[in-house]
């Protein structure tokens, strides 16, 4: 996938501005706080509806304006050409156009643009909460699997169904009683659903993101592994054997669900281990080993994206080398030499060979700094 070029209007600091990018790899330069980062979080929104980090649309709202809008034409392998315009207004809330249709619900868009991103923001995921690592994978499947994305959208609203239900039960009636089991088969069927493509997703991906991380740090062997509430899972089982232990394990702790009014177990307490040698890394890795981490986290994801879809996803990398050593950062430059395209912020301009290198200030229209 490519972007041909995108138009901001009223987008962050950007007032006007267009950028079209190189089909390969450009590097994006200027100083600090001139807009780098928000010109791909623009191409973030066009691809995948959102900002970054969970931003809410109104921060994105340049200060005093009303409206944002963003156009975009995105061309795939097949040379087929995509028009994406996202327009958010304080008192509408935000539309997405693709190709003059308006989509609705947001979910169907994702995928049509595949994407992957870099920031420094992201190292949560290597040594934030376990709910970085969750959001990490379920993005991951979401872009390439939409049933998925359909069963974690289902999985939410039950599981709330149900808190709120056992929420209300310290005395027990004989209807609520019938509810609740209705409510967790509902919900040992999805979160089965939900565990198994998770292990599966995972059983693609550990063989890649292995022998990438190795290109990057040939002397270290990291290794993930799915955490999952229910206690003990094999690989290979069947989503009929996880419904069954599911329905087991909610009838063993049905008592302490009710008093402490919440669902203890399903792929939303789930968590991925990452380890190097065997070691957590968010315990015990360096900054430049959990940022190495994330990268090859990133960049098998990529490998894999191009594998199910036969597209190239496109790769948005902000402030991608700082805190890198030199052989470190060649490696990574190796990599994404074979990544298609791919746009990378930085504040200084990098001597690369092969690289099309952008300066924030020669791009057309009206900055705001
Ligand atoms: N909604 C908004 N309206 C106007 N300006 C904003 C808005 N949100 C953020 N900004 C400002 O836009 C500027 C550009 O931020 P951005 O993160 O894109 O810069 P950057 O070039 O990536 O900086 P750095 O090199 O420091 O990472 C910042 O000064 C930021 O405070």
């Amino acid at each position: 996938m490519k972007l041909q070029c995108i138009h901001y209007e009223n987008f962050r600091n950007h007032r006007l501005l267009n950028f079209e990018p190189s089909y390969g790899i450009s590097i994006l330069y200027g100083p600090n706080a001139s807009g780098k980062t928000s010109i791909l979080e623009g191409v973030h929104y066009c691809a995948l509806t959102r900002g970054f980090h969970n931003a809410l649309d109104s921060e994105c709202l340049y200060f005093s304006s009303d409206f944002f809008v963003l156009e975009s034409s995105f061309l795939d392998a097949t040379e087929r050409a995509t028009t994406v315009r996202v327009l958010y207004t304080k008192e509408k809330e935000k539309k997405i156009i693709v190709d003059k249709s308006e989509i609705k619900p947001f979910s169907r868009h994702i995928g049509r643009i595949p994407c992957i991103t870099f920031s420094p923001a992201e190292l949560v995921i290597v040594n934030g909460a376990p709910a970085e690592r969750r959001r990490f994978l379920d993005n991951a499947i979401c872009q390439t699997n939409r049933r998925y994305l359909d069963d974690l959208l289902a999985y939410k609203r039950v599981l709330q169904q149900r808190n709120a239900l056992i929420g209300q039960m310290y005395e027990k009636t004989g209807s609520q009683k019938e509810m609740l089991a209705i409510w967790t088969d509902s919900l040992s069927r999805l979160a089965a659903s939900i565990v198994y493509t998770r292990m599966q997703f995972l059983s693609s991906f550990l063989p890649l993101f292995q022998t990438l991380y190795q290109l990057l740090s040939p002397d270290e062997h990291p290794t993930i592994v799915y955490r999952c509430s229910l206690g003990k899972v094999f690989h290979d089982s069947s989503i009929d054997q996880l419904y069954s232990q599911f329905l087991v394990k909610f009838e063993e702790t049905e008592r302490e669900e009710i008093l402490r009014g919440q669902t203890m177990t399903g792929p939303h307490r789930d968590d991925l281990l990452f380890l190097l040698h065997t070691r957590e890394i968010k315990k015990y890795a360096s900054q430049g080993q959990m940022r190495i981490f994330l990268i090859a986290l990133k960049l098998s994801q990529h490998r894999l994206f191009s594998d199910i879809l036969g597209e190239k996803p496109i790769c948005l990398l902000d402030d991608l080398f700082s805190e890198l050593d030199a052989s470190h950062s060649n490696a990574i430059f190796r990599l994404l030499e074979t990544c298609g395209q791919t746009i990378i912020t930085s504040a200084e301009n990098k001597p690369y060979s092969h690289v099309d290198s952008i300066s924030i200030e020669s791009l057309k229209g009206i900055k705001e700094m």
